[in-house]
């Protein structure tokens, strides 16, 4: 069997009894260990909490590799561990398609994600469109796909959830072109670069899906003991100290509800401003009055 297991978001006790289950009678134990991390639990400790030795699987390992991965699961029991949940990051679907072409049984095991826990904020998922992730810019690759994105949830009104790049195996370019298997230090996304990421593209693109004043919500490491909230505009935002990675941004909608601003307001520096704020920005996308169609008189 392959087991493919959400380990959850922050402990290695978040695990659910059942993946913890499956995991002590497999064989062999990857993690998937580059669209995600653990946050408050190294390698050795999982190692030691499951009682198995795990391997970090790259993302050479799972998208090159993955006949590796997947040799001999249907004689023993092989399990893939992810980060939240399985399907919380689209790379997964690729290796369950493989194994099911294979023939191999596969199970799923799920836990939290942060496409769920996001909720925690206070603004509700059912108000959640088109989720977008934010690469890291470089001097020659700005790419901005995401924008038309924001771009068609605002204007049905839904929040926008933006997952932050990070980087844990990363050759630099030179080390690449030479074959060098040297790695830079791990980078994860800040608040505050996605923030100027978004007014950057915005100053380019000038259809205004958001404005600098917009109001937003920083998520920081949710699920562990120092998650955070920080309710701001992109502006605001684009000072703020986030700490310790990770970190997810949510881009508010038009419909929020007065619920949900009740909620957003403990997050904030200055109360009557994000509620202004926040009056402004839907009084901003707030569509074209609707006009009956005319009657034919003839
Ligand atoms: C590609 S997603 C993978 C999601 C994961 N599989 C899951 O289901 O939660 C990784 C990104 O999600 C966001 N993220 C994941 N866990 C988070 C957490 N605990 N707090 C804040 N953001 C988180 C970060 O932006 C991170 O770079």
């Amino acid at each position: 069997m392959l087991y493919f297991i959400g380990l959850g978001l922050s402990y290695e006790t978040d695990i659910t009894v059942r993946g913890l289950n499956a995991i002590r009678n497999c064989s062999r134990v990857y993690l998937e260990h580059y669209t995600s991390i653990l946050m408050t639990a190294s390698l050795e400790e999982l190692e030691e909490f499951y009682g198995k030795k795990v391997t970090l699987a790259d993302r050479e390992l799972v998208e090159s590799g993955a006949e590796e991965i997947l040799r001999d699961a249907d004689k023993e029991d092989v399990a893939f561990l992810v980060v939240g949940d399985v399907f919380g990051a689209t790379t997964h679907t690729d290796l369950v398609l493989r194994a099911k072409q294979r023939n191999l049984p596969v199970e799923v095991i799920h836990n939290a994600s942060v496409m769920n826990a996001v909720g925690s904020c206070g603004l509700q998922l059912y108000n959640f469109g088109q989720t977008i992730s934010m690469v890291f810019f470089t001097d020659s690759w700005r790419p901005d796909s995401w924008y038309d994105k924001i771009w068609e949830n605002r204007k049905i009104g839904l929040h926008t959830l933006v997952l932050l790049d990070i980087k844990v195996k990363e050759q630099s370019i030179e080390n690449m072109a030479r074959g060098r298997l040297i790695y830079e230090p791990p980078r994860y996304m800040t608040i505050a670069q996605c923030c100027e990421q978004l007014l950057e593209i915005e100053e380019t693109r000038e259809t205004k899906a958001y404005t600098p004043d917009t109001p937003c919500v920083a998520i920081s490491r949710l699920g562990s003991a120092s998650q955070s909230f920080k309710a701001g505009t992109i502006d605001e935002l684009a000072q703020y100290d986030s700490g310790e990675p990770l970190h997810s941004l949510v881009i508010l909608g038009r419909q929020t509800h007065e619920l949900e601003i009740e909620y957003l307001l403990e997050f904030c520096d200055n109360r009557e401003k994000f509620k202004q704020d926040v009056i402004n920005d839907q009084e901003y996308f707030k569509p074209a009055a609707w006009v009956p169609p005319q009657e034919d008189d003839e």
